[in-house]
């Protein structure tokens, strides 16, 4: 297929798709997904031909299936400062540059900053991602057009000021009740107390309590740097996780950023808790964090463990592949243990312990779960050869590996075509010019 032979109804959903020959993990061939999006039959035998039944049928014999990549933590519209300020110590690179850019935002940004994203993050396989920003009601429209899935959160940053808190309540209640009346079970809404540091206690109880009345997720940052970790003791005579947990803020509904600076009895309680923890090896090695997520403590304690690229600032793409090969390789690193976070694990952090923190289904190819599926391209010369398919998607398979994506069964790109990219990058280079001119004036 090419650009020029693919019929644009293709993109639409809605209609059931045969993928032809096209190879699962544990060896079947062929992938039948019925009109409502579901996997209705995987491996057939070449006496039954769903080629007949199918409205789609994608020529697959090169590809091999795998789940849809989950993303579980990035701010979607900080696409638009790509290469803003780099290079920076976290606190100041927030402080002094990030901050003051983003008190300029308008919804029209986030809008095309968060379709920049999506593109960029079905063209490395991500079907979902779980986001924190601003005017996220532009971005569940940027999500809704895209058909990804995703997990939408008001950042609530009140810095103990009661008025600022009054009016992130206001803006975290508006978001939760815009997604719940879209009524579109792949845009879901959470609550975003941003940090332990940027958060009052009498916030974070409110955020834990909505959380739990409206069901659910609560995303939040922590422990990234160490600095964050001594001034909460400071203040609160506590470490952050206590913290955090103190104000009820820790549930099987929690997705907690970063994790770098826990230590065991933290590892514990996020265990106990069946917190889920998003790792964002490539961020905090740019923001120079010192740090990597204790990993091995995390996954025996019995923490949910996935992955994130955070946003495109500190990272600065959203490239899952890329992401998950920096997150085996830090830990090995870091840990100094060749076997920690062998390619198995590292692949169920992006697929189905990803979709276990989202609650976006299985995170498999099983029949009767919803289509989230990425074809890789085996005739690529980073899947060749092909002794361990697990292996190549791990450490050497790259984006230009990813030949199709599908989400909830509907075709999101085809043989590397994304309907309306071109639009999306020309729109998100002139809208991030006037963003930062705006904020220079
Ligand atoms: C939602 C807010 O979170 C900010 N942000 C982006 N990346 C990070 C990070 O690594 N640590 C803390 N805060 C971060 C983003 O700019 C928004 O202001
Ligand atoms: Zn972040």
């Amino acid at each position: 297929m090419t650009p020029d032979d693919l019929d644009d109804d293709i993109f639409k959903g809605g209609m059931s798709v045969f993928l032809k020959d096209a190879k699962t993990a544990d060896g079947r061939s062929g992938i039948l997904i019925d009109e409502d999006g579901i996997i209705a039959a995987i491996g057939f035998k070449s006496d039954r031909k769903p080629e007949n039944e199918a409205d789609i049928v994608v020529e697959a014999s090169d590809m091999i299936a795998v789940p849809g990549f989950v993303n579980t933590h990035t701010h979607a519209a900080m696409s638009l400062l790509r290469g803003y300020a780099d290079d920076m110590h976290l606190q100041e690179w927030l402080s002094e540059k990030i901050w003051p850019l983003e008190a300029h935002l308008v919804a029209d940004d986030v809008y095309w900053g968060t379709k920049l994203a999506c593109m960029e993050m079905i063209r490395s396989g991500t079907v979902a991602f779980n986001d924190m920003y601003f005017f996220m009601e532009s971005a569940a429209k940027a999500v809704d057009e895209t058909g990804m899935k995703a997990v939408l959160s008001h950042g609530f940053i009140d810095f103990g000021d009661a008025e600022k808190r009054e009016k992130e309540i206001r803006a975290t209640e508006s978001l939760v009740s815009h997604i719940k009346s879209l009524n579109n079970p792949r845009i879901k809404a959470a609550v975003g107390p941003h940090a332990p540091y940027t958060v009052s206690k009498d916030a974070l109880k409110w955020c834990a309590g909505f959380a739990e009345e409206e069901e659910i997720l609560l995303h939040i940052h922590l422990s990234e740097t160490e600095q964050e970790v001594k001034d909460c003791i400071e203040a609160n005579k506590m470490r952050p996780s206590k913290l955090l947990d103190e104000c009820g803020c820790l549930s099987e509904r929690t997705v907690a950023a970063h994790c770098c600076w826990l230590n065991g009895e933290e590892c514990e309680l996020l265990g106990k808790r069946g917190v889920s923890v998003s790792h964002n090896p490539a961020s905090n090695m740019k923001l120079a964090v010192n740090r990597a997520m204790p990993y091995k403590e995390l996954r025996n304690s019995g923490a949910n463990v996935t992955l994130g690229t955070d946003g495109c600032s500190s990272n600065n793409n959203l490239d899952i592949l890329e992401e998950v090969k920096f997150a085996a390789l830090l830990q090995k690193f870091y840990w100094n243990s060749d076997t920690i976070l062998p390619a198995g694990e590292a692949l169920e952090m992006i697929t189905s312990s990803g979709a276990k923190a989202l609650g976006f289904g299985s995170g498999k190819i099983e029949e009767g779960q919803y289509a989230d599926i990425v074809l890789l391209d085996r005739k690529t010369p980073c899947m060749t050869p092909l002794y361990n398919p697990v292996s190549n998607i791990i450490y050497s398979a790259g984006a230009n590996a990813v030949n199709t994506v599908i989400c909830n069964g509907r075709i999101l790109m085809a043989d590397g075509y994304i309907p309306g990219e071109e639009e999306t990058l020309r729109k998100a280079s002139e809208i991030a010019g006037n963003l930062v001119s705006r904020s220079e004036k």
